[in-house]
């Protein structure tokens, strides 16, 4: 069964993330030296900032020197790029650290961005090389047409959740823009130890009603509440939940 916390402050909401974050970083600490979390764009990275680097309850229990930050997807744009995961990361949350208190964080390698498909697959397949095979927590968006990660509902993009080899992949059809992006596929998922999604807004209302009553599992978020439910967790604000009728997830 899913977790879903629903809230009505912004406040609440990031202050809670931070609590789960926190809580999930002292369980791993507790049995090695690092905390292996990864990320994902959009919106998440925003409530990011407020939960673990805004929220002065929160910021002083972050152990960010024991982070191993890798990305859920990433957009094959320059890590400077307006689009870049990674880039919005930094700015949003790396860069107001203090240089001595700075996690390990694993871009991906921009020096191999080219122009065809054999570079596209190259950097999934590097990216691939560097994810560990188990992370402590993956931390995902969910878009109003029920992605996350860069794995995309329809026909089109059900290459990417029919993966089972590939545990890092070349989306090259995005309907987000940018077009090609790298993708976490479910594979790691399925090995991480917890996963958890952020949704807000009230642009998430349609979506959030198939993937929660509906039980739509043909979108990719609903796929992962079926396949990983146990180990899912949903942080989500009134507004996104506003059409949800269900109280068992
Ligand atoms: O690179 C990306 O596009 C993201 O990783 C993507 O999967 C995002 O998490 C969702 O689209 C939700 O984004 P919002 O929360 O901004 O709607």
């Amino acid at each position: 069964m899913v977790t879903v916390g629903v809230f009505s402050e912004r406040a609440s909401l990031t202050h809670q993330l931070g609590e789960f974050i926190v809580k999930k970083q002292d369980e791993a600490l507790q049995k090695k030296s690092d905390f292996k979390v990864s990320v994902s764009g959009g919106s998440l990275i925003d409530a990011l900032y407020e939960s673990l680097v805004a929220d002065e309850s929160l910021s002083s229990r972050v152990q960010w020197s024991k982070w191993q930050i890798y990305f859920s997807d990433e957009r094959i744009v320059p890590l400077t790029d307006a689009d870049s995961n990674y880039g919005a990361f930094k700015r949003a949350v790396l860069d107001k650290l203090p240089s001595t208190s700075q996690p390990n964080v694993y871009p991906m390698d921009e020096s191999l961005i080219g122009s065809d498909a054999e570079s596209n697959n190259k950097i999934a397949a590097e990216y691939e090389r560097i994810v560990p095979q188990v992370l402590d927590l993956v931390l995902l968006g969910c878009g109003p047409d029920g992605h996350t990660c860069s794995l995309f509902p329809g026909e089109t993009h059900r290459y990417l959740l029919n993966e089972t080899t590939k545990r890092v992949a070349w989306c090259h059809d995005s309907p987000k823009p940018p077009s090609d992006r790298i993708t976490f596929t479910l594979p790691v998922l399925k090995d991480a130890k917890a996963l958890c999604f952020v949704a807000e807004g009230s642009s998430k209302q349609n979506i959030m009603h198939e993937i929660f009553d509906l039980k739509n599992d043909q979108l990719p978020t609903a796929l992962v509440n079926k396949l990983f439910g146990e180990k899912t967790s949903w942080f989500v604000n009134e507004e996104a939940f506003g059409k949800v009728q269900t109280k068992t997830f």
